[in-house]
């Protein structure tokens, strides 16, 4: 269980959106490779101050919607709208390249770790805020050891993510040498040091086991109703999901079969013979 040590100053949400209001919206979106429709005409709403889930069988098309998001793959069809200010404030992703969708706040994780191994957690974190920092501090970090007047500025921000993660047992340690679970939970701070308007998070606790899993799910938790990020999660176990979720998007077949409450779906036909379907396979 985290134990928070410190009050907080750094807000690490960077959306404006008003709580309950759409932070995210997915409208008509289609994904082909070829002959394979990775997403056909998927629509759905992420409102301001939830963790909403996107579930469905392996092949079902939740990595390509979050690979839509983040500007890694372009739809044939579709826009995926980001309200990022109070006013009204909006951005069209999909014709946008991903370093700059990531510098409207939208943060990722990957189903693989994608940390420097041979890097500390505080170095792998503060790489965290490369879109906010200019070469120089990137350089200076890298090459030319801490202690620099830009650096000591986001080292305070970094230092309440380790807080909030519990990770500060580990801040000088390589992070290849540590457990899985927590260069599972690294690589959550490092999304976080970005000081997100969203968090996508692909299967964070892929490869766990259930005392990990517990502890990955009170973290996102954590930074839900801490730090007050909407996130976008993607996740296999079913229990984990409708235990921390609000809202819950279905997929199938590239094609949106439910989109509800944690108990709206559970109840859902479709949702329920989508599952046997893929549990008799
Ligand atoms: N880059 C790609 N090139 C070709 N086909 C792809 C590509 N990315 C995804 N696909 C195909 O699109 C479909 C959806 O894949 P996707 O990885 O989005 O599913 P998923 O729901 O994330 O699956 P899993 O739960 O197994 O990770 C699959 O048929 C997949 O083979």
């Amino acid at each position: 269980m985290s134990v928070l040590t410190r009050a907080y100053q750094h807000q690490l949400n960077s959306s404006e959106v008003p709580a309950g209001q759409p932070l995210l919206e997915v409208k008509d979106l289609s994904l082909r490779f070829g002959g394979v429709h990775a997403l056909a005409d998927v629509g759905f709403t992420v409102t301001q101050g939830t963790i909403h889930s996107v579930i469905g069988p392996n092949g079902a098309g939740k990595s390509s919607l979050l690979n839509c998001v983040s500007g890694l793959y372009h739809p044939q069809q579709g826009r995926v709208v980001l309200h990022t200010g109070a006013a009204g404030e909006a951005h069209e992703l999909t014709k946008l390249p991903p370093h700059r969708i990531a510098r409207l706040g939208v943060a990722r994780s990957f189903q693989n770790i994608e940390l420097f191994a041979h890097l500390t957690v505080l170095e792998n974190l503060m790489l965290g805020r490369h879109v906010h920092m200019n070469q120089s501090v990137l350089a200076s970090l890298l090459w030319f050891g801490p202690a620099r007047r830009q650096e000591i500025a986001h080292r305070g921000l970094v230092e309440e993510v380790i807080d909030l993660l519990s990770l500060q047992a580990h801040r000088h340690q390589p992070v290849g040498s540590l457990a899985y679970g927590i260069q599972k939970r690294v690589e959550l701070g490092r999304a976080l040091c970005l000081q997100p308007a969203l968090l996508l998070l692909d299967e964070p606790m892929a490869g766990m086991n259930s005392e990990e899993k517990e502890d990955m799910a009170r973290y996102i938790l954590d930074v839900h109703e801490l730090a007050g990020v909407s996130v976008i999660l993607i996740e296999h176990d079913m229990a984990v999901v409708m235990d921390i979720s609000h809202r819950v998007s279905v997929l199938d077949f590239g094609r949106l079969i439910a989109d509800g409450t944690p108990d709206e779906v559970k109840a859902n036909p479709r949702v329920v013979e989508a599952y046997l379907g893929a549990e008799e396979h």
